[in-house]
């Protein structure tokens, strides 16, 4: 064995390697292995070397990687630039993305969600007063496809306007499923392939990207009217890169596919996990309860953004779910040239892909104690099984990678939304979509498993974005 490489897992076979293993259930393969080689260990994923590097030096050492040491674009883009469309965030210079996730952010401000509140109250209050499923007072309801629903809704009307939302009540919907069909981790093998759901894929992309570049037109001729300059479309319409050049009309269209994608996925898959907790704790849905008539009025008014901050539990719901179910579980780079790993006689070599999992350390004890206990009041102040050593992001040092100030360390155990270049920039809009999904659907339901235990469903790892095995069926009772 090299002792320059880190150790490499034993395997039988060449090409798959411990592919079938790690894909099935990615966070005990990373445990198990951690326990025998630790933080820092090689396995073949798809033919691939696969460098591990967990715990929180294995979340800076990759996710804050020099540019010159660590490519994103080259791994992901063979899975996002056929689904997005070209020349937007993989397939295009890191430099560029930096400028397009600048221009994204900027329609993502406090005004705007103020603005977005309503909205999203609205579309959840409307969809179980018109879903099929949630008739009478009580049943039995497979939770995840309806969290799509409401997560489509509410993304596409708040982030993409009103005229993109009432497109998804018709042929949207089925674009937007032949499209998802490419969004698949085998594509990061097959997307070449001319595999009947990749022809699909292509014709879908082609066709959602005309009716963006459709509805820029009609905007452009009609000048832009005060009610869309909350949306993204609008900002991007009036965006110019440094050197210039105003943003394409079909580069506009790719980034709101794109933001369509992450928002949907990341959104209906934490979403889904939200509600499948709260069905295994309804003592935590009662509490939940509770605190809005303790801090909003028993009447409880129509939610405002400014009223998310009153209701602390119900942050700390998606604060807590995010820590346990994370829907991005692995996030890979490629190496560019020989990394060598502080404190160890490892070089990486360029051969290797890194693979950085954040919620290893998310649900290390040293960090979480009880880690795997879902426990929205551990995020409390002085609460028994409170967070150590985990700083909270306003005390760190920043650093502006262009698109605003981010963190400049990564050496944090709880990292949902990434960090350093590539991290995430809808970590707000996200907080303030699922925060008024959640706070909407207590006020409607109570929740609990069919069999009144307190188990929850496994995940399931097969898709992109990790989600509760299907199906996962709740029993609701409308509140009276
Ligand atoms: C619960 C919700 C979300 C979670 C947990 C999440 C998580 C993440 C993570 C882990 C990354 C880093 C990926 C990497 O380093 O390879 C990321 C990047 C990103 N996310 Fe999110 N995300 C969420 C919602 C959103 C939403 C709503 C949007 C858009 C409105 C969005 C847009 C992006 C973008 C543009 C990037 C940058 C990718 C890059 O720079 O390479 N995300 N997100
Ligand atoms: N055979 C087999 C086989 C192989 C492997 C496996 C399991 O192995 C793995 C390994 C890694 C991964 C990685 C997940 C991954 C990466 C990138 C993206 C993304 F780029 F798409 C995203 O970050 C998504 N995002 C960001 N914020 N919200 N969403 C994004 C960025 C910007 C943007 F504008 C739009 C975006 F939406 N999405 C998800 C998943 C599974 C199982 C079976």
């Amino acid at each position: 064995r090299n002792h320059n490489e880190p150790p490499v897992i034993f395997h039988l076979f060449p090409i798959i390697g411990s592919t079938i293993t790690y894909g099935m259930d990615p966070p005990r393969f990373l445990k198990e292995n951690r326990a025998k080689f630790g933080d820092c260990f090689t396995f073949i994923l798809l033919g691939k070397k696969t460098t591990v590097y967990v715990g929180t030096q294995g979340n800076e050492f990759i996710l804050n990687g020099k540019i010159r040491d660590v490519c994103t674009e080259e791994i992901y883009t063979v899975l996002t630039t056929p689904v997005f469309g070209k020349d937007v965030v993989y397939d295009c210079p890191n430099s560029k993305l930096m400028e397009q996730k600048k221009f994204m952010k900027i329609a993502l401000t406090t005004e705007a969600f103020r603005s977005y509140v309503p909205i999203i109250s609205d579309e959840v209050s409307t969809y179980f007063k018109k879903s099929a499923d949630f008739k009478g007072k009580s049943g039995t309801v497979n939770i995840c496809p309806k969290m799509a629903q409401i997560t489509i809704f509410t993304a596409s009307h708040t982030l993409q306007g009103k005229e993109i939302r009432d497109k998804f009540d018709e042929s949207l919907a089925d674009l937007y499923h032949d499209l998802d069909m490419g969004f698949s981790p085998v594509n990061f093998m097959l997307h070449w392939a001319p595999l009947p759901w990749n022809n699909r894929r292509d014709h879908a992309q082609r066709t959602v990207a005309k009716i963006y570049m459709d509805t820029i037109k009609s905007r452009r001729e009609r000048g832009a009217v005060e009610a869309n300059s909350q949306d993204i479309m609008y900002h991007l319409m009036n965006s110019t890169y440094k050197n210039g050049v105003k943003v394409p009309d079909h580069e506009i269209a790719h980034m709101m596919i794109a933001l369509l994608m992450a928002g949907q996925h990341s959104s209906s898959s934490t979403s889904s996990w939200i509600m499948v907790r709260l069905a295994a704790r309804p003592d935590i849905m009662e509490e939940l309860y509770q605190e809005q008539i303790k801090n909003l009025g028993a009447d409880l008014p129509p939610l405002t953004h400014e009223d998310l901050s009153k209701l602390p539990l119900n942050q700390a719901i998606v604060k807590e779910t995010l820590r346990l179910n994370a829907p991005i579980h692995s996030i890979l780079r490629a190496v560019k040239q020989p990394m060598p790993v502080p404190g160890t006689k490892f070089a990486i070599p360029t051969s290797h892909v890194l693979l950085s999992a954040p919620g290893i350390s998310a649900t290390d004890p040293q960090y979480f104690p009880n880690p795997d206990l879902w426990d929205p009041h551990r995020w409390e102040k002085d609460a028994v099984n409170a967070p150590s050593l985990v700083k909270d992001e306003s005390e760190e040092e920043k650093i502006d990678y262009g698109y605003g100030m981010v963190s400049k360390g990564a050496a944090s155990p709880y990292l949902p939304f990434g960090a350093g270049r590539h991290r995430c920039i809808g970590e707000q809009f996200a907080n303030v979509q699922l925060q008024t999904i959640v706070a909407m659907v207590v006020r409607e339901f109570k929740f609990r498993n069919v069999d009144g235990s307190d188990t929850v469903i496994g995940t399931d790892y097969t898709s992109l974005f990790s989600r509760p095995l299907e199906p996962a069926n709740i029993y609701w009772e409308r509140r009276d």
